[in-house]
């Protein structure tokens, strides 16, 4: 089955999260972001979800306490049957960055305890900073996501792959249900900040941003310039923690979507989606698109751009 994956949570006046769920065209809302790191173990991360929030942080902390829509909206869209998941990092996170190891794996406690299964032992619905290093803070209440995103564009690599396999130690402690790992890398191979965690650790999918990075771009494969590198990211995969990871090509919703020059119409990707989908049914997973309300405000011939996205899969 091939997937549709859109980020959500930076759109330009951006509908509630329930608008996307409503939509049959995503399979994955990855939900962006936390955009400031834990500076060392016990530290707080930061959030921001654009219009999504009333302004409101947990006391001392620059954690969101607001987000009324996006918890009360997460229950539909996991009733639709679609995966949610949280975004860390993201284009504008330039500080971001994990000092060492163990501030990882505090950063993965901290986001299983406050935004996976909700267990009131642990957390609470009423976080006051009394409970600093006690109980953890539910930013989305009793709504839990399943499981998290690395889009992690700054500063290099140390941390994640701890971090993620302390991720792995919370998921395999849950007989609810699934939980998954993504990350965003950029074009080029190996990628600056993820190569190290790709390599020793588990992904369940890899969006590779082929835009924004001129050379290795879907706009290279349309234009004949540079070189798409699909190929090659599917040998990154078949010698990382998972060779079953599943590669999605990432793209553009809307020519504002990404850096001038790399947005291409569906007329234009409908070739280079069908070459790859066919060339690698194995680890071909998807588009995944940046993002969702640019996708839906971009349309075209009465179809949205993601829409369109979805036909190219299917048809
Ligand atoms: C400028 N950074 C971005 N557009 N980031 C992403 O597209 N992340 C998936």
């Amino acid at each position: 089955k091939n997937n549709v994956a859109v980020y959500y949570g930076q759109g330009d006046n951006q509908p509630r999260l329930k608008h996307f769920c409503e939509q049959t065209t995503s399979d994955i809302i990855n939900i962006g972001f936390i955009n400031q790191f834990p500076k060392h173990v016990g530290d707080f991360p930061g959030s921001n979800f654009a219009n999504q929030c009333d302004g409101t942080f947990f006391p001392g902390t620059e954690l969101l306490s607001g987000c009324h829509q996006i918890w009360q909206d997460i229950p539909s869209c996991k009733a639709a049957g679609k995966t949610v998941l949280l975004s860390i990092g993201g284009g504008s996170a330039t500080t971001q960055s994990l000092p060492d190891d163990a501030t990882g794996e505090w950063f993965a406690d901290f986001l299983w305890y406050s935004f996976g299964p909700y267990n009131s032992a642990i957390s609470s619905l009423g976080w006051t900073e009394t409970m600093l290093g006690q109980l953890y803070p539910r930013p989305f209440l009793t709504s839990s996501v399943d499981g998290f995103d690395f889009d992690i564009e700054y500063n290099g690599g140390v941390g994640y792959a701890a971090m993620i396999n302390r991720l792995r130690e919370h998921y395999a402690t849950s007989t609810e249900q699934t939980y998954y790992i993504s990350g965003a890398p950029q074009c080029p191979i190996p990628d600056a900040q993820l190569s190290d965690a790709i390599a020793k650790s588990y992904f369940d999918f890899l969006w590779v941003q082929f835009y924004n990075t001129p050379g290795c771009s879907a706009a290279d494969y349309v234009n004949g310039t540079g070189k798409f590198n699909f190929d090659e990211w599917v040998g990154v995969i078949e010698k990382s923690a998972n060779p079953n990871t599943k590669l999605f090509i990432g793209l553009p919703a809307s020519k504002a979507a990404a850096n001038a020059g790399f947005y291409v119409t569906p007329d234009e990707v409908k070739p280079l989606v069908k070459t790859y989908m066919d060339k690698h049914p194995k680890h071909f997973g998807g588009v995944m698109l940046w993002e969702a309300t640019a996708g839906d405000n971009n349309v075209i011939d009465g179809e949205t751009y993601t829409e369109h996205i979805k036909d190219i899969l299917y048809d």
